[in-house]
């Protein structure tokens, strides 16, 4: 199982947060976590999780000691619409369309999506973030099949193994027609040098072939070491003899092969597709197929899939056509199986896991050394927007960062977004997580800007402290605004623990547990006590009390720590006392 830190416990039940990689799709193999979930609901306490495809044996058994596990294949969309609204996740390979529809009809209930595979082409990402749905896959486990696939398809291509099968069970001997052409010495061009193409391109030169392969984010000492030459795409489909696609499908590799492409193509070149047949216009490669430009094609994967039953590609006599077995095999699916499961799990529990792929990343080392400070991120957030009078509409939020480390040295992704939850959450009905913080806050038109004040000193902790400040609202504790009438909210974490060291101009000093009481007096003896002993006839236990003055015998705040929520009744007890003159009480 991927590293996992389980974080839930410094979230509120309701949160669940999530980092990953910026990419839609895994363009290197980075270490990537994402961080986790909240509580799951279902029978018996239990998540329940939705399996739509068939899943390997393995993978089903990891849900179950689990989850309820609801393996119901061939939904329509209008039955898979109906049952997500009772489902905590949902695992699919590329058989299911996870579209917009799905993550709304969830009504919030779905935490995850994991693909059983590597292509995430057919699950709405933008619609999962959006909704603040964690999309995991299983990058790893099919790409030898793949590749494996990618052989057999290029080898039965250049030999006519299926035309000549078919032939025979029609009762014929045909072997003059069925002459092919070798590899041995022919180039091979690898497009999308990933896990899937290097493994190709491997196997092919095991076979003699000489492997050409574009792709502009692949290292070139990886393409070396395995003897295989990078080269621009003109280049790449211009002398090769056969070609080879292993791309994602994406806005860029969308029909990439066309007739503009074709047309720049050796005449009699072959092309074997295990990708995803969007990279091929397809409607193209028939033309080039019946022109002669294309010699022949081997495709696993269709635009549509199934195709349409006369499709003419499907039917061509040049054409070798499997239905998408590129991870097919007993040991893929076993893999696949348990690589999704454990990464679905492990989002559910809230850990942290390295497969999600709609979220940025964060190193499982930074979100160690960030756990106090990422509590520390929401409670500022959660206090400061508390302070704005009901009305105001927050629009402007900026976030200070404090620390002796240099800027680049410190990765705030997650502590802004979980400003953000702090901020929002309170005021709506959202729940935020790392995958759709940003997304919010720009939909209800809340700037978040970020500052970092770089201080001397040794960088052993990554932040001396945060500042929290919402601009152009009125504050229903005047004391919390600073010089320039922002809301200013300030925070240390203080031997691990999280804690308020400032509001407004005040200083103060309360650990951020339980709930907090603000109150602003005329600094005074005995305020403490009085306050203290009114909470205590109610029974409410006080876990902190500091008192911020600007000057002996001026105003002074007072932060009182408490466990319960004091009733209405003493709050206006506080409130009576003739020193306070303001004051208000802040849930954390
Ligand atoms: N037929 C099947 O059953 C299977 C199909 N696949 C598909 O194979 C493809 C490759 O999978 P993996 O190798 O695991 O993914 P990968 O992410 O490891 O590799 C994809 C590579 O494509 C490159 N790339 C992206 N855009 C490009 C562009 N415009 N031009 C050239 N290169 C570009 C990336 O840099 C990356 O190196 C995916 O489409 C995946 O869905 C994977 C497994 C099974
Ligand atoms: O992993 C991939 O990208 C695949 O195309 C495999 O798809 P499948 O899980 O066999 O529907």
């Amino acid at each position: 199982m991927a590293t996992s830190l389980n974080l839930s416990s410094i979230f509120s039940s309701s949160s669940r947060l999530v980092t990953t990689p910026s990419s839609v799709f895994p363009i290197r193999q980075r270490r990537r976590i994402i961080l986790v979930t909240s509580s799951s609901s279902g029978a018996g306490g239990k998540p329940t999780i939705l399996v739509t495809e068939k899943l390997g044996q393995a993978g089903i058994d990891l849900l179950k000691k689990y989850a309820n596990v609801d393996c119901s294949y061939d939904l329509s969309l209008e039955e898979l619409c109906t049952k997500i609204s009772l489902c905590d996740a949902l695992i699919v390979r590329s058989g299911t369309k996870v579209g917009r529809d799905v993550f709304e009809s969830s009504r919030g209930r779905l935490k995850v999506v994991g693909r059983a595979g590597v292509g995430i082409d057919n699950v709405d990402l933008a619609a999962a973030t959006e909704y603040g749905c964690l999309v995991v896959n299983a990058p790893t486990a099919n790409t030898v099949a793949a590749a494996e696939h990618g052989i057999a398809l290029l080898t039965a291509m250049a030999r006519n193994i299926a035309q000549a099968d078919a032939s025979i069970k029609a009762g014929k001997w045909t072997r003059n027609k069925y002459v092919g052409v070798s590899l041995v010495g022919k180039t091979l061009a690898v497009l999308g040098f990933g896990k899937v193409g290097s493994e190709v391109a491997r196997r092919a030169r095991g076979l003699g072939m000489h492997v050409i392969t574009h792709d502009p984010y692949a290292p070139a000492d990886r393409a070396r070491a395995i003897g295989v030459e990078l080269v621009s795409f003109e280049v790449a489909i211009s002398t090769a003899d056969f070609i080879s696609l292993h791309l994602p499908l994406t806005a860029a590799t969308s029909k990439m092969m066309n007739d503009v492409t074709f047309a720049m193509m050796k005449k009699g070149v072959r092309i074997v597709n295990v990708a995803r047949g969007g990279v091929i216009d397809e409607e193209a490669l028939l033309r080039a197929l019946d022109s002669g430009i294309v010699a022949q094609a081997a495709l696993d994967v269709f635009t549509v899939e199934p195709p349409v039953k006369d499709n003419k590609l499907v039917l061509h006599e040049s054409v070798t056509a499997t239905p998408h077995l590129g991870a097919s095999t007993m040991e893929a699916q076993e893999g696949v199986s348990i690589e999704v499961a454990e990464a679905v799990i492990g989002a559910l529990r809230g850990e942290l896991a390295a497969t999600a792929v709609n979220a940025p990343m964060v190193p499982l080392e930074v979100l160690r050394e960030l756990k106090p400070y990422v509590v520390l991120a929401e409670k500022l957030g959660r206090l400061a927007v508390q302070l704005v009078t009901g009305g105001s509409g927050v629009n402007a939020v900026k976030v200070t960062y404090a620390s002796s480390r240099a800027p680049d040295d410190l990765d705030t992704r997650l502590l802004r977004a979980m400003v953000i939850k702090g901020i929002i959450e309170p005021i709506s009905s959202v729940f935020i997580n790392l995958v759709n913080s940003d997304y919010i806050a720009k939909q209800r038109g809340v700037k978040i800007s970020e500052e970092r004040m770089v201080l001397d000193g040794s960088p052993e902790n990554p932040i001396e402290y945060i500042t929290v400040r919402i601009a152009n609202v009125e504050s229903r504790f005047a004391s919390a605004l600073s010089e320039s009438g922002e809301i200013k909210v300030e925070g240390r974490v203080k031997q691990g623990v999280p804690s308020l060291t400032k509001v407004g101009l005040f200083g103060v000093d309360v650990s951020l547990e339980g709930s907090v009481i603000l109150c602003r007096q005329v600094d005074q003896p005995g305020m403490i006590g009085k306050v203290a002993s009114i909470l205590g006839d109610e029974n409410v236990n006080v876990s902190f009390m500091s008192v911020g003055r600007i000057a002996p015998g001026k105003q002074a705040v007072m932060a009182i720590g408490v466990d319960e929520q004091p009733s209405k009744e003493t709050l206006k007890k506080i409130g009576d006392i003739p020193a306070i003159e303001e004051f208000v009480f802040l849930k954390l």
